[in-house]
C-alpha cells in the first residue's frame, strides 16, 4: 500500500479551551463551520483522496453488481388495520423508498396509498413518521429531506389519499397525537432559529414545545399547549389514550429511559383548545420511564423500569395516583427484558421479551396479568408488530441473520394459532450453507458478554478468516439478529465471518446493562469490544490484522476509541457518522440529549471521564503494533443528528499526527456524502453505494478475496 499524500489542513493551535483548569488545544475548531470556504475545500480534498481509493478496488464492479442483485427482492411490513382497511409498506426490491399500500382485505387487491418516490428524483425525500386518527379517516405524515431530522408534517384523507392543504414546518423529534374528535393534532416544534434549518446547520436544538394544530387552519394559528422554559433541554412527548379521554405529557431530558408523567383530561376540557393545558402531575421526577400501554377508564397501564431494570407492567389509577396505590400487573422477569407490550382486543396483552438477545413473544390476559400462551419462535428477532387495542388480530414479523423475514397472522381467540401470512425470500441465497452461533466471552472485568457469530458451514477455525465485528453499546439500544442482503455477499463471495458483540450500554440485559456502559463506565463497552476481538483470535476464527471493526453513531465512537486504544488488535475500522469529539458534542443540534449517556465536559468529573477516551483527544503518537489500523470514516452533509464536524476534526488530527509517519502505510480516509444524513430514510441507491464502498475498503486493506 503506497503511502498517502494527505491534504494539508490549517492547524490553529491558538485555540485553547480551559476545562476546569486543564488546557486543551482544539486546532481544527475552524472545521466546525460547515459553510466556510475553507471547510468545503477540506471536504473536497478529502473526497478527492477517498473516492479514487475506493473506486480503485479491482472487484468493485462485482461487489456492486452482486449487492444490487441480492438486494433486489420484494420487502413487506406487517399489514395494519386502520378503519375498515389494511395498510402495509412494500418495496419491490430496489425502489429508493418503500411505498404505502391500502387494501380491503388482508392479501386482497391493493392500491398505492402513498408513494414517497414521486416526491424527488433521487428518492432523498423520506417518510419519517405518520399517524392515523382512531377511526382511520385521516392520516398525518412527516417528511424529511436528505436525511435531516427536520420534518414537514402534511395531511391526507384516508383511504382516499386526498391531500389536505395543512402544512406544519420547523418540526423535529415530534409526537403526532390526534384528538378523539379528529379535530386536530398535538405535535412538537422548535422556535424559529437564525440561519438555516435544513440539516446542514449545527445550531443547538433547545426549547422543544408542544403545539395543537386544528385541521383546516394555518400553522400560525396553532396553540402552544405545553413548554418547559426553565428546562431548555427537556423534550415534551405527548400521547392520546386509546379511549381518547386523556392526553399524556411525558417530558424527558435527553435519551435516558426516564420521563415525567402529566395528564390532561380531554373530556373535561370545555370547548376548544385555546392555550396552555392544565395538567395533573402523576410523576414529577426522572427516577424511571413510564411508557403508556393502554387504559380502562382511569386505570392506566405503563411499562416501567421503576425498581425493575428489566422492566415490568404497572397499573396507576388516576383517580388515586399516589405511588402507594400503584399495582404491579406483570412483574419483572429474573433474566428476560420486557422490550414492549401492546393491548389487543381490549382484554389481551402481547408482550415481547429479549432473552439472551433472542425474542420471546407471549399472550397475557390483561385483567389478571396471567400468562396464557408463548408464541413459538425460531432463534431470532421480532422486528415488526401490528395490532390495535380494539382489533382481534395481530401480525408480527420474524427475522434472523439467515432469515430475510416471515410475517405471521394470529387471531386473539383460543386456541392461539399463528399462521404464516408471508415469507420474504431472497433469490440465490441458500441459508442452509451458513450457520449462526451465540458465544459468551469474559470481558476485562470478568463480565460475560454475548456475541453472535455468522459464517459458512464447515468453517475451518484456522485463524485465516476476515471477521467483520459490529458493535454499538449505548442508549439502551440492543443489537439483535437481523437479516442484511449485503451481508450475504460478504459471507458468500468474500468468505468473511460476521460477528455482533452485545457490549454494555445497550438494553440486552435491561437498564443495569445500559448503565454499565455509560458515563463513568463507558470504558466497559470498549473493553467488551476489545475482549470480543481477542476471543475471536483466541478461538482461531481470525488474526488481528484480519479484524475489521464497524459501528455507526455511538458505534462510531466505539470504533474510534478502540482503534486509538488497540490499533494492534484491529486490521481496519469503519466508523459511520461517529461521535468523535467528546468535549464538544453537546454544543451542536441535539447532542445535549446524549449527556444522559456520556456526561458533559462542562462538569469536572464527566470531563475526567471524557478526556480519557474521546477519540479526537487520544490519538496515539506511537501506535502499538507499529502503525494505526486502516480507517474509513463516513458521514453526510445533512447529518444533523451527529454533525459531520466530528469526523472532519478527527480525520484532520489523525492525518496530522500519523499521516506523514514512514510506517503509516494503512490509509486514514474519510468519505463525505452529499444529500445524506444520519441514516434514517436513506434511499436504496445511496445505501448500496455506501455498503459497496465499505466492502471495497476492506477488500483493499484487509485483503479479502472475491469468489463468484
Ligand atoms: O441518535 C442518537 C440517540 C440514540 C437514541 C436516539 N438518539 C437521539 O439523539 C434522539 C434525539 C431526540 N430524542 C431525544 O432526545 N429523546 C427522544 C428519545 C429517543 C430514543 C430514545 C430515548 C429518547 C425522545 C424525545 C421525546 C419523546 C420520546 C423520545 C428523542 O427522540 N445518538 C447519536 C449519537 C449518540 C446518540
Amino acid at each position: 500500500m503506497g503511502k498517502f499524500d494527505y491534504p494539508h489542513a490549517r492547524r490553529d493551535e491558538t485555540v485553547v479551551d480551559d476545562y476546569h483548569g486543564t488546557k486543551i488545544v482544539d486546532a481544527y475548531r475552524w472545521l466546525e463551520d460547515p459553510d466556510s470556504e475553507e471547510t468545503k475545500a477540506f471536504v473536497d480534498a478529502q473526497n478527492d483522496i477517498s473516492k479514487p481509493f475506493l473506486e480503485g478496488c479491482p472487484v468493485r464492479k462485482k461487489i456492486i453488481d452482486r449487492i444490487t442483485e441480492v438486494w433486489d427482492y420484494p420487502k413487506y411490513t406487517c399489514p395494519s388495520k386502520k378503519g375498515e382497511k389494511y395498510y402495509y409498506f412494500h418495496n419491490s426490491g430496489l425502489q429508493n423508498q418503500s411505498v404505502y399500500y391500502v387494501q380491503d382485505t388482508v392479501g386482497g387487491k391493493s392500491t398505492v396509498f402513498f408513494d414517497p418516490n414521486k416526491l424527488s428524483t433521487e428518492g432523498t425525500i423520506a417518510l419519517r413518521g405518520h399517524s392515523f386518527t382512531d377511526d382511520g379517516s385521516l392520516w398525518a405524515y412527516s417528511l424529511s429531506e436528505s436525511g435531516s431530522d427536520w420534518v414537514t408534517i402534511k395531511f391526507k384523507k384516508a383511504p382516499s389519499a386526498e391531500d389536505l392543504p395543512d402544512v406544519l414546518k420547523n418540526v423535529k423529534f415530534t409526537s403526532m397525537a390526534w384528538t378523539p374528535d379528529n379535530d386536530g393534532l398535538f405535535y412538537n416544534r422548535y422556535p424559529e432559529q437564525d440561519g438555516k434549518a435544513d440539516g446542514t446547520e449545527t445550531t443547538t436544538n433547545l426549547h422543544h414545545k408542544l403545539y395543537y394544530h386544528r385541521l383546516g387552519t394555518q400553522q400560525s394559528e396553532d396553540v402552544l399547549v405545553a413548554e418547559v422554559p426553565q428546562h431548555p433541554r427537556w423534550m415534551v412527548g405527548a400521547e392520546v389514550s386509546d379511549c381518547g379521554g386523556y392526553l399524556l405529557l411525558t417530558p424527558r431530558e435527553g435519551c435516558e429511559p426516564a420521563n415525567r408523567l402529566y395528564v390532561v383530561n380531554l373530556t373535561q376540557l370545555k370547548g376548544a383548545i385555546t392555550g396552555k393545558l392544565e395538567y395533573t402531575v402523576i410523576v414529577d421526577n426522572f427516577d424511571a420511564e413510564y411508557e403508556y400501554i393502554s387504559n380502562k377508564g382511569s386505570v392506566f397501564t405503563f411499562k416501567t423500569n421503576l425498581k425493575a431494570p428489566r422492566y415490568k407492567l404497572i397499573n396507576i389509577d388516576f383517580s388515586k395516583p399516589e405511588p402507594e396505590n400503584w399495582v404491579t400487573l406483570i412483574d419483572e422477569d429474573e433474566t428476560a427484558v420486557l422490550e414492549w407490550a401492546s393491548c389487543v382486543n381490549r382484554d389481551k396483552l402481547v408482550l415481547h421479551y429479549l432473552h439472551h438477545v433472542k425474542s420471546e413473544l407471549f399472550i397475557y390476559d390483561y385483567a389478571s396479568g396471567s400468562k396464557e400462551f408463548q408464541i413459538p419462535l425460531e432463534v431470532g428477532s421480532i422486528i415488526g408488530y401490528t395490532g390495535d387495542y380494539k382489533d382481534t388480530e395481530i401480525f408480527f414479523k420474524f427475522m434472523s441473520f439467515l432469515t430475510p423475514g416471515v410475517i405471521y397472522q394470529m387471531d386473539m381467540k383460543q386456541p392461539y394459532e399463528p399462521k404464516v401470512y408471508r415469507t420474504i425470500e431472497v433469490q440465490g441465497f441458500d441459508a442452509s450453507n451458513f450457520e449462526t452461533e451465540q458465544k459468551f466471552f469474559p470481558s476485562k472485568d470478568g463480565t460475560k458478554i454475548p456475541m453472535f457469530i455468522v459464517h459458512k458451514k464447515g468453517l475451518q477455525r484456522d485463524g485465516s478468516h476476515p471477521v467483520l465485528l459490529y458493535g454499538y453499546g449505548g442508549f439502551s439500544v440492543s443489537i439483535t439478529p437481523s437479516f442484511s442482503p449485503s451481508r450475504t455477499v460478504y459471507l458468500q463471495n468474500l468468505g468473511g465471518v460476521f460477528a455482533v458483540a452485545n457490549i454494555r450500554g445497550g438494553n440486552e440485559y435491561g437498564d443495569t446493562w445500559h448503565k454499565a456502559g455509560t458515563l463513568g463506565n463507558k470504558q466497559n463497552g470498549f473493553d467488551d469490544f476489545q475482549a470480543a476481538a481477542q476471543f475471536l483470535v483466541d478461538s482461531k476464527y481470525t488474526t488481528p490484522n484480519k479484524i475489521i471493526i464497524n459501528g455507526g453513531s455511538n458505534g462510531g465512537l466505539l470504533v474510534g476509541a478502540c482503534l486509538n486504544q488497540r490499533p494492534d488488535l484491529f486490521g481496519a475500522g469503519i466508523a459511520q457518522v461517529g461521535v468523535l469529539d467528546m468535549l464538544r458534542f453537546h454544543k451542536f443540534t441535539i447532542g445535549h440529549a446524549w449527556i444522559t449517556d456520556y456526561g458533559s465536559s462542562d462538569d469536572p468529573k464527566p470531563f475526567q471521564w471524557l478526556i480519557k477516551y474521546s477519540p479526537l483527544h487520544n490519538i496515539p503518537r506511537e501506535p502499538k503494533g507499529g502503525q494505526y489500523s486502516s480507517l474509513l470514516l463516513m458521514t453526510g452533509d445533512h447529518d444533523d443528528r451527529v454533525v459531520p464536524l466530528h469526523s472532519l476534526k478527527f480525520i484532520a488530527e489523525l492525518q496530522h499526527t500519523l499521516g506523514k509517519k514512514e510506517g503509516q502505510t494503512n490509509p486514514l480516509i474519510i468519505r463525505v456524502d452529499t444529500d445524506s444524513g444520519h441514516g434514517a430514510g436513506k434511499p436504496t441507491k445511496k445505501v448500496i453505494e455506501e455498503i459497496a464502498d465499505m466492502y471495497c475498503f476492506i477488500c483493499q486493506t484487509v485483503g479479502l478475496v472475491w469468489t463468484d
